[in-house]
């Protein structure tokens, strides 16, 4: 596995992979590498002949600086994990190599961009795309992979990858989760004993709501999940949906597919999101 930290170097890797046309994946993450991850590396596997996993806490996609300074930057542990998975190359470059000078960055991302996530962290998808396609213009990958935990997150790379025309598949690989439900999640590390114990409440009211899918209506269904969130002590609810899961607009058409629950609270001092696909 080779290590680099800039864009020349990374590219002098990747020109004979290349010209020798074998395919690229790219796993672009944060760091503070859990299951969730490798997951994406093995499912990477799969579609390319040579995974690139990126490490980069992206300061432009962060809202609240406290969340930035306290991000988790495990950088030895993580390299030890992408070594174990038989990850190729890990691209890890400083703040300056990717935003050299001060620049502004705004395209539109349809009115998905400004409900859920980007309601509660105003301006947060327009970073995550901004990083998301200089990643995309050093990497070149042909498949770049995704978590569907970041579920408006897919919908945003997807419709920034339309805007550019990049030539690029996006996959969206499952929710990987703790052996009791919660989702992994690097932020996880900030959760106490006892809220980790409360945080599970969001996996539950997300199976609540699947589970009884067929046999309650959506006001029903949101009334429950949102009052077993909100009696959990310790979590404050950000927002509680059933939405289409294209548009993020509230499905109240039970019939449809492509429907999906989703959540995001604040456990304690941390905010956590969760999703579950309910048709
Ligand atoms: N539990 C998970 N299962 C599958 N993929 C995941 C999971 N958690 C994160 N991912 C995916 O990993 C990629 C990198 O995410 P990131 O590095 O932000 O990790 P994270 O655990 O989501 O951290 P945080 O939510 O605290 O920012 C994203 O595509 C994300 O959706
Ligand atoms: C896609 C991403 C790596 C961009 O910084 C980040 O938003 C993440 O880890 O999900
Ligand atoms: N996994 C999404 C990155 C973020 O929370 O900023």
């Amino acid at each position: 596995m080779k290590v680099v930290h800039t864009i020349a170097a990374l590219r002098s890797l990747l020109d004979p992979i290349k010209l020798a046309q074998q395919k690229i994946a790219l796993v672009p993450t944060m760091g503070a590498l859990h299951k969730g991850h490798v997951s994406l590396i093995e499912a990477a596997q799969q579609h390319a002949e040579i995974v690139v996993c990126s490490i980069f806490v992206n300061p432009t996609q962060f809202t609240d600086p406290k969340d930035l300074e306290k991000y988790p930057r495990p950088l030895e542990h993580d390299i030890e994990m992408l070594r174990a998975s038989g990850c190729d190359i890990v691209f890890m470059p400083a703040v300056k190599e990717m935003y050299p000078r001060e620049e502004s960055w705004h395209i539109d991302l349809g009115a998905a961009e400004f409900l859920l996530e980007g309601e509660f962290r105003k301006g947060h998808y327009q970073g995550v795309t901004q990083i998301v396609k200089k990643l995309f213009d050093a990497v070149e990958p042909d498949v770049a992979l995704f978590g569907q935990k970041d579920f408006q997150q897919v919908l945003m790379i997807r419709n920034m990858v339309s805007y550019f025309n990049i030539p690029v598949q996006i996959i969206s690989c499952p929710i990987i989760r703790e052996e009791d439900g919660l989702a992994m999640s690097s932020r996880n590390i900030h959760l106490t004993m006892k809220d980790r114990e409360n945080a599970l409440v969001l996996n539950q009211a997300l199976i609540y709501v699947k589970d009884h899918f067929a046999s309650q209506g959506v006001d029903t269904l949101l009334g429950h999940a949102k009052l077993m969130i909100e009696e959990t002590p310790g979590v404050t609810l950000d927002y509680f949906t059933i939405a289409n899961g294209e548009t993020l607009l509230p499905e109240t058409d039970q019939k449809k597919s492509n429907v999906i629950a989703l959540v995001a609270a604040k456990v304690g001092q941390t905010r956590l999101i969760d999703n579950m696909i309910l048709s």
